[in-house]
């Protein structure tokens, strides 16, 4: 996949300019205008040159050869240059072609969240004109069968919308499938046949979405980057997780996929960082002046990260036992949420920058030890007539399974911002509501005018600000005010932004956003392989502890709010979770 000069498409050639300042095809500039009204309305008349990515930065949605995969900004281009060239990109993408490749397009997360996302983008507009998509799986499939399968769960999001139907047959038209095996490279070649033949000489952009176990990766990178690359535009490549089960495992899947792919095809997704509540921690906190000031250990007691299910593994057993929720929830989501809350300003919203920050502050913590950590296993347990299965209940998971599907752990960043304040961190599957939030607990009022008026427990009346990043997103903050009346009682109330309210439309799924900055070239919200590396150090000795000394989780019945053992290791740093006996339970 290295950068190398190839004739201009055929059918565009005409159309075409070689620039050797950007090593790239350019359109000449001809239909711009008629084309641009109909690409993703993201592009308004006010500031039409510019595709915006999920950080309001232009997109470079352009084909470029392997070595000019980065943004055409950091190039240094002046203003009027840039918008030069974004005309370009405007006309050069009509002139090219975007193959996107679902591997393992059989299987649950490709029928559950990928089609539906993909189509998703394609209802607003925000694909390029001349896209197709390929499920890629060793199931026999017909194309017609993959677009039966994958019509039942394309309305996910749109379903009331105007001309749904319609849309869905045309997005349906452009969805194609091949049969292959994973390690084939014959199987690839004959891939990138039929995706040449659909780009039909197009300048061709390709991304694979590796949307299978994590044993295949490297064998479908192989092939993949071997047979079925683009030969004139750029390749990429988002891997899922779980990415490495620990720090060794880990740097030699990075490893292996660097001798076919550089760092920046590589698209490591967390999903967690495309939700709206994610995208909008680091606009709340840098984007008004009343949050910053008070964004470390002087005003902030604790942080909690949470997360819960109400449902156990049912399905996915085979997949989690060897994983368990540490390595499954806690090492990336709500790692990944802890980095961008606790980072220090980056300079610019740059990919890199960001990134360097989020590094910093990861590989200012210390490693998580074992006294700072609880685990659980959900037991069964018989609700309202009705029988839950415990985990090892599962046909897929050993009946003597340790693996933890609860934990509940307590983190510290050695820095001057965060020095000796708790990141609390809890996860569980099969607890008694489906859940993610951010609780910030501040400190409390100094010399309280009105402390009298709280009774003991001052606890009861600290800010808390929180982020509940699903379901029903909303950002509130707990104050303190007057009850209306002749008397002086006191009430805790909530500051609140609810999203359903504020914004009656539809939120887009984190795999919207990740796919079309992916599409995009934009790199903040995935994973580099530093941020993963520093990531891992921290949970990797703990993870390697708890295997050998076979510790035993705690079981909880399967419903309930989890372990008990959750709430001592709370009240060893004198805090309590937020999200249990208060108003918030
Ligand atoms: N499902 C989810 O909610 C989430 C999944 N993920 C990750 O996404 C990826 C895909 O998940 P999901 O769709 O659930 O996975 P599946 O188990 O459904 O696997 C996807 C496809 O891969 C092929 N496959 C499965 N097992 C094997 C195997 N042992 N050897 C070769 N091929 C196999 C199958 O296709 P075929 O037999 O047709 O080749 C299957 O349809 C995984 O890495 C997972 O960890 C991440 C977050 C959430
Ligand atoms: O990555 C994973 O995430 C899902 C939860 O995702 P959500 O977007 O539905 O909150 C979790 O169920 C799964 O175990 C895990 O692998």
């Amino acid at each position: 996949m290295a950068a190398q000069i190839t004739p201009p498409p055929s059918s565009s050639s005409s159309s075409l300019a070689f620039s050797s300042e950007f090593n790239v095809w350019k359109p000449r500039r001809c239909c711009f205008f008629k084309w641009v009204s109909q690409v993703c309305p993201r592009i308004r008349p006010t500031n039409h040159f510019r595709i915006k990515s999920s950080n309001g930065h232009p997109l470079n949605a352009v084909s470029m050869q392997g070595g000019m995969d980065g943004s055409p900004l950091a190039k240094g281009i002046n203003p009027e240059e840039q918008e030069e060239f974004f005309i370009d990109i405007l006309d050069t993408e009509a002139l090219s072609a975007l193959s996107i490749t679902v591997v393992g397009a059989s299987g649950d997360l490709a029928k559950k969240k990928i089609f539906p996302a993909l189509f998703a983008l394609y209802y607003e507009d925000c694909l390029p004109k001349n896209f197709i998509v390929f499920g890629y799986a060793r199931t026999k499939l017909t194309d017609e069968e993959l677009r039966n399968i994958i019509s039942t769960t394309l309305t996910c999001r749109i379903d009331k919308r105007e001309n749904c139907k319609d849309k869905m047959e045309q997005f349906l038209k452009r969805c194609f499938y091949h049969s292959g095996e994973y390690n084939s490279e014959e199987n690839f070649a004959e891939l990138d046949s039929k995706l040449k033949k659909k780009e039909a000489g197009k300048l061709s952009n390709r991304l694979f979405y590796l949307s299978i176990p994590p044993n295949i990766f490297v064998d479908v990178v192989r092939c993949a980057s071997m047979m079925a690359s683009s030969a004139n535009g750029w390749t990429r490549v988002i891997v899922e997780k779980p990415f490495g089960r620990d720090s060794e495992s880990s740097a030699e899947l990075t490893r292996c996929l660097k001798k076919y792919l550089t760092e920046d095809q590589i698209f490591r997704i967390d999903h967690y960082l495309g939700k709206e509540l994610v995208e909008n921690l680091s606009v709340l906190r840098f984007s008004n002046l009343i949050f910053e000031p008070l964004w470390s250990r002087n005003y902030i007691r604790n942080v909690q990260f949470i997360f819960s299910e109400d449902f156990g593994t049912e399905g996915r057993g085979g997949y989690f036992d060897n994983y368990g929720i540490i390595r499954d929830i806690m090492q990336n989501h709500l790692l990944q949420i802890l980095a961008l809350f606790a980072m220090e300003t980056p300079v610019s919203l740059d990919a890199e920058d960001i990134r360097n920050e989020k590094v910093k502050v990861l590989r200012s913590m210390k490693p998580l030890e074992l006294e700072d950590v609880i685990i659980g296993q959900y037991k069964g347990h018989n609700k309202g007539g009705r029988a839950y299965p415990g985990y090892t209940d599962d046909s897929t998971v050993p009946k003597n399974s340790i693996t933890p599907t609860f934990a509940a752990a307590a983190l510290f960043i050695n820095n001057a911002r965060w020095d000796g304040v708790p990141f609390l961190m809890k996860a569980g599957k099969a607890l008694h509501r489906k859940r993610a939030e951010i609780r910030v607990q501040f400190r409390h009022v100094p010399g309280n005018l009105y402390k009298r008026n709280f009774g003991t427990d001052l606890d009861k009346a600290t800010n808390e600000l929180v982020l509940r990043v699903q379901p029903d997103e909303a950002i509130y903050l707990k104050i303190n005010n007057k009850v209306p009346g002749l008397g002086m009682r006191l009430d805790r109330s909530d500051l609140n932004l609810l999203y359903r309210a504020r914004y009656p439309t539809e939120i887009p799924d984190a795999y919207e956003r990740l796919l079309l900055d992916a599409i995009a070239g934009e790199r903040r919200l995935f994973i580099r392989s530093d941020e993963l590396d520093a990531a891992w150090s921290l949970f990797t000795p703990l993870l390697k502890e708890l295997e050998a000394k076979k510790i035993s989780p705690e079981l909880y019945p399967y419903g309930s709010r989890g372990p008990v053992g959750a709430h001592y290791l709370a009240a060893k740093y004198n805090v309590r979770w937020g999200d249990v006996g208060g108003e918030d339970d």
